[in-house]
């Protein structure tokens, strides 16, 4: 590949300090920026050649068009629908995300969601800190022997697989893309969608945003479900359409959701927040100390490569995604 001319990066959020170092290393003359206004962001994005973003900047047609000298959108993370990549693209402009870099850190959330739903342990800690003393309420339910229905079946889908797996649950799925062998070989099985959505107890989407995406569960999605099923969304706000959601939480239709991502962030409307059956976080999927140092190490390594000419095919290195069934298979008993 023909090595291309970046002199200057704008890092417009809070990206590992590694990620300003490599680049520094290399050379290149780093900005840091991290509460711009859009119109401030299309003022400024002229004099750049990089920008470095993770998922609140929103790089919209408008800040493209502007951006006369870029030649690349590095997102330290995995997710680019913050990014018109359609207008990058038609201005010459290569987009580039990390996506393994926070991998594990968005399926240990799920798995923290799932676990915190079936057991109301943030519901629970609140009513301790408040005085109370209520075991009753917080009456629970075991994940051991329940169905989890996982919607994309990607890195963090078979993540979670394989770590719900340990707690006894049943792990059913579909992707459209994964093929069923390969799903089987971690132990889910694949289905259509009208055959899972009745099975499940329990439902986590993983999927991108995208038009095939947006409201997978609605109205008539959850009318197909059982009847308290919980839902986990740690994909991005609008693939659990949110008024559907509130909806089935009110009618009983839904039991539950754990939540991480919303339409709007940080939603102005807080009324599925405010619902007692709701748990929720704001965007943490990713917010690990291991998963920014990887993603900004990994967004800097790809641009210096770009800078060198080097081949990007391969870029985003391998990670050892492989230790759960690995260490799954050593621990459990031979005749299981
Ligand atoms: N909460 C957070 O902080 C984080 C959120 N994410 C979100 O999670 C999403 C998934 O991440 P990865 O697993 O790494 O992506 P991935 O690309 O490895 O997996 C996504 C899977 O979804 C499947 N898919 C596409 N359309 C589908 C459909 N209509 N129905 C069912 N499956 C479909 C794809 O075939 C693919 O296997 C990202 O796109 C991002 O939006 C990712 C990291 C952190
Ligand atoms: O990587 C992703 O897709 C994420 O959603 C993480 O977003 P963040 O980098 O934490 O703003």
């Amino acid at each position: 590949m023909a090595p291309i001319s970046i002199r200057t990066v704008l890092i417009s959020e809070s990206v590992d300090p590694r990620c300003r170092a490599i680049l520094e290393e290399n050379g290149i003359r780093v900005t840091e920026k991290q509460t711009m206004k859009k119109e401030e962001l299309i003022a400024e994005i002229k004099d750049y050649d990089g920008l470095v973003v993770r998922s609140a900047t929103k790089v919209t047609a408008d800040v493209i068009n502007a951006a006369d000298n870029l030649k690349i959108i590095g997102r330290a993370g995995t997710g680019v629908d913050n990014v018109d990549v359609d207008a990058a693209t038609k201005k010459g402009i290569i987009v580039m995300n990390t996506p393994s870099g926070n991998t594990i850190s968005a399926a240990e959330l799920t798995c923290a969601l799932l676990m915190s739903l079936s057991r109301n342990v943030p519901q629970a800690a609140m009513s301790m800190k408040q005085g109370n003393w209520d075991r009753k309420k917080f009456m629970g339910a075991e994940l051991y022997g329940k169905v989890l229905g996982i919607v994309g079946l990607g890195r963090i889908g078979k993540e979670v697989a394989t770590r719900m797996q340990s707690f006894g649950m049943k792990t059913i799925g579909y992707d459209p893309i994964t093929p069923p062998g390969v799903s089987a070989s971690w132990g889910v099985e694949q289905m259509s969608l009208e055959q899972l959505w009745p099975q499940c107890d329990y439902i986590t989407v993983h999927t991108p945003l995208m038009a095939a995406t947006v409201g997978l569960l609605n109205d008539e999605t959850f009318a197909k479900c059982k009847r308290g099923v919980k839902v986990v969304n740690c994909a991005r706000g609008g693939i659990i359409d949110e008024a559907a959601l509130l909806r089935a939480l009110e009618s009983g239709q839904c039991g539950g959701a754990g939540l991480d991502v919303f339409v709007e962030e940080p939603p102005k409307d807080r009324s599925l927040v405010q619902h007692p059956n709701v748990i929720s976080c704001p965007h943490l999927g990713a917010s690990t100390k291991e998963a920014q140092a990887r993603c900004g190490e990994d967004i800097a390594l790809q641009i210096v490569d770009m800078v060198k000419g080097n081949n990007l095919v391969g870029a985003c290195r391998p990670r050892p995604h492989s230790f759960a069934p690995l260490m799954l298979t050593l621990l459990r008993p031979a005749w299981t």
